[in-house]
């Protein structure tokens, strides 16, 4: 059966059956499709101005999603169970593949500023179309949110009209680098040491045990560069991360490939992972391991890893009834850097939703600090950009599902500019200059796939 047709019958029986009940629901039409389509590739052919691109860091799914069936979108700081409720409202057992995907800001108490105003406060979509590849195959996905009052042949002309703007001739894709020039740090090197001297007199006075300080990099982009572009050029780099990306309005995105899983549930089940302690991967095999060696006998990695397990420990058993944390750090090699790695599980206890968990679980001291609001009160105080989506939940929810990852790794891209994020965690034997070389090498992941003129600008 030709597509166009498939599309009608289902619209036509999908609203048939809403007529029975009257309720509202997003309804999902899947199609095989060519396994060759590369869905990144795909979305950057694509004329839609909302682009989504998910990229699971176990490779079990990749979603280039245009367009959106239902946009949850609010420039309001909002209840986080208001926020799930919403988004769970039409969600069913029927179509259960059907995700939201999006994010909520870093610090709930403010509001947008530059450069993140158009992200809102959070915001959550189902694409309209996907192109989904999971083991089964690659997939045209449909999302509609239907109504029972929907006249049937609008919705079907809309959809077909929609459907023929797809463009499915992908020409081969360009491989040059993006170019940047011009850098601007904030904090700048100079502040930067500064802000972590100031941190460490905290540290020693025993107000915390552990600040994530961080800096906004911004470059200027030579000519143009597209988000889908860069996004690819860094995936064929990077191992055991998710990539994403959000696109809500033309000249801004915001892109990652990050490391780090703030949760994943399924029913009661939980688990997330302490990702902290960080040193570069050398040039060669001797010099690698010899990092690798160092990462994991020095006491302060290791107690910057530790205070992140203790806050996690500290959420978990008040979230869950069992709770498995592992014994000692794993090494997590990146292509850039590699980190301590610690995995931890749990089982919910019965009512806890995803809006407890977030609630609790974010920000974790891998991106905020130990205790939280004394650091947050510290970052905010110390910190003159705005952290928007950087070091947020960013994430997808389905009915009896959820995983978000930590977003950081990240960078937004608007007009001419490339504004990169990184931050470090600060504890009492922390060197500013070392943690200034740990920011570099943590936007290296961007850095190695441009091509850049512009030297560090240090007064
Ligand atoms: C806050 C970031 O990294 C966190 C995650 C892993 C290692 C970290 C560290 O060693 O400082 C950070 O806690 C970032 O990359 O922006
Ligand atoms: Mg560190």
């Amino acid at each position: 059966m030709c597509l166009h047709r498939k599309i009608i019958d289902f619209i036509v029986d999908e609203l048939k059956t809403l007529a029975e009940n009257s309720q509202s629901k997003i309804v999902r039409l899947e199609v095989s499709i060519d396994h060759d389509i590369e869905p990144l590739h795909w979305l950057s052919q694509q004329k839609s101005i909302i682009k989504t691109y998910w990229s699971d860091r176990h490779d079990r799914f990749e979603m280039a999603g245009i367009g959106s069936a239902d946009l949850v979108f609010s420039r309001e700081k909002a209840s986080s169970h208001v926020l799930f409720k919403r988004l769970r409202k039409f969600l069913s057992c029927k179509y259960s593949c059907v995700r939201y995907y999006g994010g909520i800001c870093f610090s709930q108490n403010q509001i947008a500023s530059y450069p993140w105003q158009d992200f809102g406060n959070h915001f959550f979509l189902v694409p309209k179309f996907e192109v989904f590849k999971d083991q089964a195959g690659t997939y045209l996905a449909l999302n509609l949110l239907l109504h029972h009052s929907d006249n049937a042949n609008k919705k079907i002309q809309q959809t077909l009209q929609e459907l023929a703007a797809i463009n499915f001739n992908l020409p081969h894709q360009q491989c040059e680098k993006p170019q940047l020039s011009k850098r601007v740090d904030f904090p700048n090197q100079l502040q930067w040491y500064n802000n972590v001297n100031k941190g460490l007199t905290y540290l020693d006075q025993g107000i915390l045990e552990k600040v994530v300080l961080a800096r906004q990099t911004e470059f200027t982009i030579v000519d143009s560069c597209q988000p889908e572009h860069l996004l690819s050029l860094i995936q064929k780099e990077q191992n055991c991360s998710f990539q994403f990306c959000f696109q809500l309005d033309r000249d801004k995105a915001f892109i990652g490939s990050t490391p780090e899983r703030l949760y994943w549930r399924q029913s009661s089940q939980i688990q997330t992972e302490a990702i902290a302690g960080t040193r570069p991967r050398g040039a060669s095999y001797q010099e690698d391991n010899n990092f690798a060696k160092e990462l994991l006998s020095s006491p302060k990695e290791i107690r910057e890893h530790k205070l992140v397990l203790k806050g996690l420990q500290e959420t978990l058993s008040t979230l869950c009834h069992q709770v498995n944390i592992a014994e000692d750090p794993n090494l997590l090699r990146l292509n850039q850097v590699q980190h301590l790695y610690s995995h931890c599980s749990g089982i919910l206890n019965p009512e806890i939703s995803d809006a407890d968990i977030i609630n609790q679980l974010h920000p974790t001291p891998a991106v905020g600090g130990y205790p939280r609001q004394k650091a947050l009160e510290l970052i905010a105080s110390l910190e003159t950009f705005s952290r928007g989506f950087y070091a947020s939940p960013i994430g997808w929810v389905a009915l009896d599902s959820a995983e978000f990852l930590v977003s950081i790794r990240s960078g937004l891209i608007q007009r001419n500019k490339l504004i990169l994020f990184a931050g470090a965690g600060i504890i009492s034997d922390s060197q500013p200059e070392a943690e200034w070389e740990e920011l570099e090498n943590k936007i290296r992941n961007f850095l190695q796939v441009v091509s850049c003129q512009a030297s560090v600008d240090i007064i």
